[in-house]
């Protein structure tokens, strides 16, 4: 299958919308492949089941089999589904419990596929001992989601890409237009008009290097078009995938961690440390977290902390001014008193020779010490000089434009700084997108695989195993259906045709199972079905051993509800003929008397268990209450096995022996039932119920 549309289900227009949701044809194609229900189902329009039926079309197309390549009637689907729906409570994420439903038993004849299944399973079950608190990685599995395309960055509105070739113009505004100015400028007049309005510029061309560029502009220079790159252009752009799905990442990378260090590989090529440091670096609006880079920090400490530094230290200036004159007294020479009245010296001078060095002094110190309490730079200190005064003035004030200047100047050291350390992110992020979503998949894959591997241990079930002879032998067999209702279930032995009976016991592969009402023949029913379709899957199985032969098919059908009008008798009996030849087969009939009156039921059993019994590879259990009855009307060499009630307990429950016994036919014993409305009624029911126990007693 090329592509979207070779698939079945897919038109022109469900193609487009695969496309916008996995972003490629590809990424949508192995969505499907792998099964990805959770994620398909998240399209507009694109419901869960339509979902499961386009996966299992496009493997049956694959593998040339579907569902009903092995189940072969709406009863064994059902018994298969709620298998599904039992494994699906020990999954932890959405995506398991949808993948799950693609999972579908194979026939024997593809054993390659049932392999594949079972090397699978046995690879988590084997994971699943290597971990101790499975409640605490189920709670961080439950936290797994797949990865998202981000949605497009907005507009970056301080960054310019100027070129002055036409060429390089067309090309870069059709890759970056959408996200960033890209201006074309044919000299340097209107270079520097442009420059001058961004705090980013990126000259892209080699005639930028001869420009004589303004003083208050500092552009960024790439003298080859061909040398940019996204990340380096655009580094939000590579940036927003990771910080949109931050939390999704995250958790990813600690569950996968946690489970490498319990010795399960996360498979993908990735240092998760590595990676996880690099996530720590962006917060989810793809922002440089505060205290990841020390020089981004000390400069917004100086913008932060500006304004009031300065503010402090001058007041502490004019107070140690103060101080200081109101301590200082200067004596005045004749010749001094000589040039202030002859208007040749300014009192102003002779008082600044007096104190200039101790006004100095104090500008100084306060200047330094300003300088190390914002941890500036050498060059950034050079602008400080400016912001005291130099001459002898009181009050003290601050120069407020320079002041301006120089926050002007941070501010554009913090941006050059943050696109710097964004590009470096970006750059050793880009190689990570692919192996990430990879990493996310897997760990959901994981948790498909441990579902699997928690419903077996669950348990305590096994793999089967397969044979090559027409029979089944399972010990210890317990229902799951009636294990999930937290029924003490009574494990079961039983076998089928040839492989490993019980001596004495014919080695039939078609039997009747007769038994009392209520003894457990239709639980045994389903759970040879239950065991046959999760061996075919290559699942573990709920006995503590079984092994079956070849079984291409299943056919099971569940007991009917009443007698059937003539319309749906007929369809039932077409579904038996379909039987006759159909392969190596499985059938599972429960009271299809039912279907009409006893007599002619009877007939119609004896009928298909001839025909089935005829087949050298067909298996068959039929339950019935009409044993007797049918072997009447065949001469087969049918089996039949029951599953007897020795009687009543003292809270009048039936006492069950639930393992069929192997050639005997056990009473259906209404009488004991009889027997326990009689004893367990009052006393005018009683009566009636003692006289149906005497037509029992008497044997009419
Ligand atoms: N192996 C078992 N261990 C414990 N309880 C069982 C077992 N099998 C069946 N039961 C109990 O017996 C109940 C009746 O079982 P089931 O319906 O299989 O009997 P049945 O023989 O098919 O009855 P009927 O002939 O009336 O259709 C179950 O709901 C369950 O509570």
């Amino acid at each position: 299958m090329q592509s979207l549309v070779d698939a079945p289900r897919i038109g022109e227009k469900m193609a487009q919308r695969f496309i916008s949701h996995f972003g490629c044809e590809e990424d949508a194609m192995a969505a499907i492949l792998r099964g990805d229900i959770a994620s398909i189902s998240e399209i507009e329009g694109v419901g869960r089941r339509y979902a499961i039926s386009l996966v299992h079309d496009v493997r049956s197309t694959k593998d040339g089999l579907d569902i009903s390549s092995f189940l072969k009637t709406r009863d064994s689907v059902d018994i298969y589904e709620r298998i599904i729906d039992s494994i699906k409570n020990y999954a932890s994420t959405p995506y398991a419990k949808d993948k799950l439903h693609t999972y579908i038993p194979y026939p024997s004849s593809r054993k390659d596929l049932i392999d594949i299944n079972r090397d699978w399973v046995e690879n988590h079950m084997g994971y699943l001992f290597m971990l101790d608190d499975m409640d605490e990685i189920s709670a961080s599995f439950s936290r797994i989601k797949p990865l998202k395309n981000s949605p497009s960055i907005p507009r970056i509105r301080d960054r310019v890409i100027v070129t002055s070739n036409t060429d390089d113009y067309s090309t870069l505004k059709e890759k970056y237009g959408k996200s960033i100015e890209v201006q074309l400028v044919e000299d340097p007049l209107e270079f520097a008009d442009v420059a001058r309005s961004y705090p980013h510029v990126i000259a892209i061309g080699e005639p930028f290097l001869e420009y004589d560029f303004p003083e208050d502009t500092n552009p960024e220079i790439i003298t080859n078009s061909r040398d940019i790159e996204e990340w380096h252009i655009l580094p939000e752009k590579q940036i927003s995938f990771f910080a949109f799905n931050h939390e999704r990442i995250m958790n990813a990378l600690n569950l996968a961690i946690t489970l490498d260090k319990a010795g399960i590989p996360s498979i993908v090529n990735v240092d998760l440390s590595d990676l996880c440091n690099l996530m720590a670096a962006i917060n989810p609006e793809g922002n440089i977290v505060e205290g990841r880079d020390g020089e981004i920090d000390r400069l917004n400490h100086i913008l932060d902390s500006v304004d009031s530094e300065l503010t402090k230290y001058v007041g502490h200036c004019n107070r140690e001014i103060n101080d200081l004159l109101q301590k200082s007294s200067i004596t005045l020479s004749g010749n001094d008193m000589l040039g202030v009245i002859r208007d040749e010296v300014e009192l102003k001078d002779i008082l600044s020779r007096n104190i200039s060095a101790s006004f100095s002094q104090i500008i100084n110190d306060a200047r330094k010490e300003f300088i190390e309490t914002l941890s500036m730079k050498q060059n950034e200190s050079l602008f400080v000089d400016y912001f005291f005064p130099c001459e002898l003035c009181y009050p003290v004030e601050a120069d407020t434009s320079q002041l301006q200047k120089f926050k002007e100047q941070i501010k554009q050291q913090i941006f050059r700084r943050e696109v710097t350390h964004k590009r470096d992110i970006a750059y050793e992020l880009h190689g990570f997108r692919q192996p990430l979503k990879q990493l996310v998949m897997r760990l959901l894959d994981l948790d498909v695989g441990l579902a699997v591997a928690r419903f077996g241990h669950s348990l305590k079930m096994q793999l089967a195993g397969f044979e090559d002879e027409c029979g089944m032998n399972f010990k210890n067999g317990k229902n799951i259906f009636l294990c999930e209702k937290g029924i003490d279930v009574e494990p079961i032995n039983y076998s089928l045709g040839s492989i490993m009976p019980p001596s004495q016991v014919p080695s039939s592969p078609v039997v009747l199972l007769s038994g009392v009402n209520s003894g457990g023949k239709t639980s045994m029913l389903e759970l040879v079905a239950q065991c046959t379709i999760l061996s075919h899957m290559g699942f573990p199985v709920p006995a503590d051993e079984l092994k079956i032969g070849p079984v291409d098919s299943l056919y099971y059908f569940s007991k009917s509800r009443g007698t059937l009008d003539a319309g749906a008798f007929e369809t039932t009996l077409r579904s038996f003929s379909a039987l006759a030849g159909a392969g190596s087969k499985l059938v599972l009939v429960d009271e299809l008397e039912s279907i009409t009156e006893p007599g002619a039921s009877a007939k119609i059993i004896a009928g298909i268990l001839e025909t089935l019994s005829e087949e050298s590879n067909t298996m068959a259990i039929f339950v019935s209450h009409l044993a007797d009855q049918i072997l009447e009307n065949t001469d087969a060499s049918i089996r039949v096995d029951g599953i007897e009630a020795k009687g009543l307990d003292n809270e009048l429950n039936l006492i069950v022996d639930r393992n069929p016994i192997y050639n005997h036919i056990a009473k259906s014993t209404p009488e004991l039932i009889v027997e326990r409305l009689f004893r367990s009624g009052g006393e005018v029911e009683k009566e009636f119920y003692r006289r149906l126990k005497n037509k029992f007693e008497k044997g009419c």
